[in-house]
């Protein structure tokens, strides 16, 4: 890195425009969208897609929703030039999309154009050239004069050759490249050179397509420039006036956005931000970032993981994990405040009110991904994701109070192995810590209750106890307090609740006491899980009174 990078780089120049009017503006409806996965995706890629693979995804992008789609560049390319025939001929273009194909403002490539598309219903044909200083300097040694000239003269040329084929109807889109590099006027001149060569009407309607071909500037720069072309184009209503941002700075839906306040109409980009260097504007991100906002993109993401898997197919480009709506792990939350307020979100959230769930900018449901990997647990995780992920695959619900001696439990637990636990570690440390040291099947207790004369309860286990089986026998007015009696330990029940897990055959019940003793600080949990609540509640009492000798002595388990 060079200490003083002023030296080397220039700072860009901000637009003079002191009304401008687009940062009050909202964004209230869709704009018209132009995929160029097919074009200036695949010129980016190292291995450009052939035809079997541009076919796929050109199906995919129709089944989304896309209404214009840039389809490649035939001229340049035999695959790009079969594959528009192939379109064409094969009858593959639903009625209400359009294709769009690019040429350079060159006469041999225009006529190959042309006869790339013929037969076509409609088709837009993409011509453009560079306009910024630097590329007129290095690049083309042209003065703005000849600029003006060439586009005067291959638009007159496009022209020629497209009335001479009426049966399709002809779009002109004329992109000033480098557009976001080239002095504003300079830029009017070379689209108004166009808009008059194509001769734009009512019924001759033309597309300005303004890119940041490599941005250089601040969003808010693009939306000034954009803000600034859309008041001096004439005629403005014969205009469609599209953007084609990349992302070189890394904000190109900023820019998108900004410019879509600022007057834009048309967004051109790919899915998952693919495309030229940093990529293109992301249209997966821009079309739910609309959703999110209430306004319905008009392209359809409900199957994201489908899109994603055909995109990854195609491009061999993987998405992110982070990748916004897209990604693997953009619905997870590992840290525990995240997971609470997601579980307490979820719990309150009704199907008709306005989806309000916390860290979750969109209902995954939305996107046909499901709830399974929103909540996952590591060393991060708090109770509240615990709870959660108990409750969701178990049925089990904790109370308050055992889901923060829980996670202490997870948490040593997870620091230790330093990775992920999935849902069934969980159960199994769940049933390691609860169960431990009770028989596996109900038959396994082998305990006796009788009712007494007066109301109460005698029960009798048989309990392993230092190495031997002893029956024991105890009574109390139900068969917890019958239980405690039973075991001739100091325990103190303080808290007790049963619950039932799953539903219909596979139902069984689950007891949860609370229990203290003396010389042992706080209380613990026990657990109990039975087809019978009764056994349930014993287990439960056992379960608690192991845990508790456990902390005094670690030896002085019972098992049945
Ligand atoms: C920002 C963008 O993404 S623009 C899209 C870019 N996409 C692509 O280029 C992909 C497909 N292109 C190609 O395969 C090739 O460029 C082809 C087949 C079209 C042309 O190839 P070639 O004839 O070998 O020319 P090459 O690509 O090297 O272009 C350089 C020449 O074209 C001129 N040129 C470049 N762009 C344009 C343009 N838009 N209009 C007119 N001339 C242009 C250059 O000034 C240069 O001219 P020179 O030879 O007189 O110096
Ligand atoms: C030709 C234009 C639209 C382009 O791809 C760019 O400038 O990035």
């Amino acid at each position: 890195m060079l200490k003083n990078p002023a030296a080397k780089y220039r700072p860009f120049t901000p637009v003079s425009l002191p009304n401008r009017q687009w940062p009050s503006r909202t964004i209230s409806s869709a704009p018209v969208w132009l995929s160029t996965d097919l074009r200036d995706g695949n010129q980016s890629l190292f291995e450009p897609m052939n035809g079997e693979r541009k076919l796929k995804l050109f199906q995919e992008l129709v089944r989304i929703g896309f209404k214009e789609i840039e389809i490649g560049f035939p001229a340049a390319s035999q695959i790009d030039f079969d594959f528009t025939r192939k379109l064409i001929d094969e009858g593959l273009i639903p009625e209400d999309v359009t294709l769009m194909v690019m040429t350079q403002a060159r006469e041999d490539l225009i006529a190959r154009t042309v006869e790339a598309l013929r037969g076509a219903r409609r088709a837009i044909v993409h011509l453009y050239n560079a306009t910024a200083p630097a590329w007129r300097r290095i690049v083309f040694g042209m003065s703005v004069a000849e600029v003006m000239a060439l586009v005067r003269h291959h638009v007159a040329c496009l022209r020629r050759l497209t009335d001479a084929c009426p049966q399709t109807q002809w779009v002109l889109q004329y992109s000033p490249e480098t557009f976001n590099l080239t002095e504003l006027e300079v830029s009017l001149q070379a689209c108004q050179t166009a808009i008059e060569a194509w001769g734009v009407s009512e019924d001759r309607k033309i597309i300005i397509n303004l890119p940041t071909t490599v941005e250089n500037a601040t969003p808010n720069v693009f939306a000034d420039q954009i803000e600034w072309m859309h008041r001096h184009l004439a005629p403005r209503e014969h205009i469609v006036l599209s953007v084609h941002p990349h992302n070189d700075r890394g904000s190109a839906v900023a820019s998108a956005e900004l410019a879509l306040m600022a007057g834009a109409d048309r967004v051109e980009g790919c899915l998952f931000g693919n495309g030229e260097r940093c990529g293109n504007v992301d249209i997966v991100t821009l079309a739910l970032n609309l959703y999110t906002q209430g306004i319905h993109p008009g392209l359809d993401f409900l199957d994201i993981n489908g899109v994603v898997r055909i995109a990854e197919e195609c491009t061999a480009i993987p998405v992110h994990p982070r990748h916004p709506y897209a990604g693997d792990l953009v619905f997870t939350a590992f840290s525990g405040s995240h997971q609470d307020a997601i579980r307490k979100g979820l719990a309150a959230q009704r199907p008709d009110t306005h989806w309000e769930v916390p860290y979750l900018p969109i209902d995954p449901a939305d996107l046909g991904r499901t709830y399974d990997g929103v909540i996952r647990v590591n060393s991060q995780s708090g109770k509240g994701g615990i709870a959660f992920l108990l409750e969701r695959e178990r049925g089990i619900v904790l109370p308050r109070r055992m889901q923060v001696e829980f996670s202490g439990v997870v948490q040593r637990h997870a620091d230790a192995c330093e990775k992920e636990m999935s849902g069934g570690e969980l159960w199994a440390l769940f049933q390691h810590t609860y169960f431990q040291g009770l028989g596996r099947g109900d038959e396994a207790i082998r305990y006796l209750e009788h009712r007494l004369e007066d109301g109460g309860r005698r029960v009798e286990l048989t309990v392993l106890m230092d190495g031997e089986h002893r029956t024991l026998s105890g009574q109390g007015n139900g068969p917890i307090a019958a239980t405690v009696d039973a075991l001739g330990l100091p325990l103190r029940i303080e808290a007790y609740e049963e619950r039932a897990t799953g539903t219909g055959a596979d139902a069984q019940a689950l007891a949860i006491v609370e229990a203290s003793a003396p010389g042992t600080a706080g209380t613990r949990f026990g657990v109990g899980l039975s087809d019978n609540i009764v056994t349930a509640s014993v287990w439960a009492v056992i379960s608690a009174a192991n845990r508790l000798a456990a902390a005094m002595a670690p030896q002085a388990t019972l098992a049945a």
